[in-house]
């Protein structure tokens, strides 16, 4: 079912801090800044030799981080993504085996264009996995 680690995510309370952080002292190349609210979250993409690291912090009211940084407040790995080639086949084998799919089970367009689904942490040893349709 997966295929290569697309990105690993970490929220941040201050986008613009870490992108400094990464850009400026890490010496690395940061995409520019993507807010997507259907997703609550405004994000940019470190660009790396064999991933990514996407940084994301909440956008608006009901962002699906808040919690996650108010027990976090100066942020932390918040999920990692994996590559799956067929989104749908993987959510209904994952359903079927028991695995909670977050949201209605639709997946959502994500920050790559592409279809995406996330899986409970509390299913997958406290980490929240999301998967991207390639
Ligand atoms: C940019 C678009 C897209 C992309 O293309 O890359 C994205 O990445 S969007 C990223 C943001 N969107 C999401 O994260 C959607 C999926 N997430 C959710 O639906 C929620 O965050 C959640 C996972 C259901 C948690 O919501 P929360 O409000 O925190 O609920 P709880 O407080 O009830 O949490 C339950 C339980 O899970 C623990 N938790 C929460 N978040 C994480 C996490 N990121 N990693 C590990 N564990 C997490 C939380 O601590 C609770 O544990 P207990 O306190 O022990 O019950
Ligand atoms: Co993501």
């Amino acid at each position: 079912m997966l295929g290569r680690v697309n990105h690993i995510a970490i929220a941040v309370p201050d986008l613009a801090a870490a992108i400094s952080a990464y850009r400026d002292t890490l010496g690395a190349v940061v995409s520019a800044a993507q807010a997507l609210p259907e997703h609550g979250v405004t994000v940019v993409f470190v660009e790396l030799p064999n991933t990514k690291v996407e940084l994301l912090e909440p956008l608006g009211e009901g962002s699906p981080i808040t919690a996650f940084l108010e027990k976090s407040p100066a942020g932390g790995m918040h999920h990692i993504c994996y590559e799956v080639a067929d989104l749908l086949a993987a959510r209904d084998q994952l359903v079927a085996s028991g695995a909670r799919v977050l949201g209605n089970g639709d997946p959502k367009i994500g920050a790559h264009g592409k279809p995406v689904l996330f899986l409970h942490p509390k299913d997958f040893f406290g980490t929240l996995i999301e998967l991207e349709q390639v």
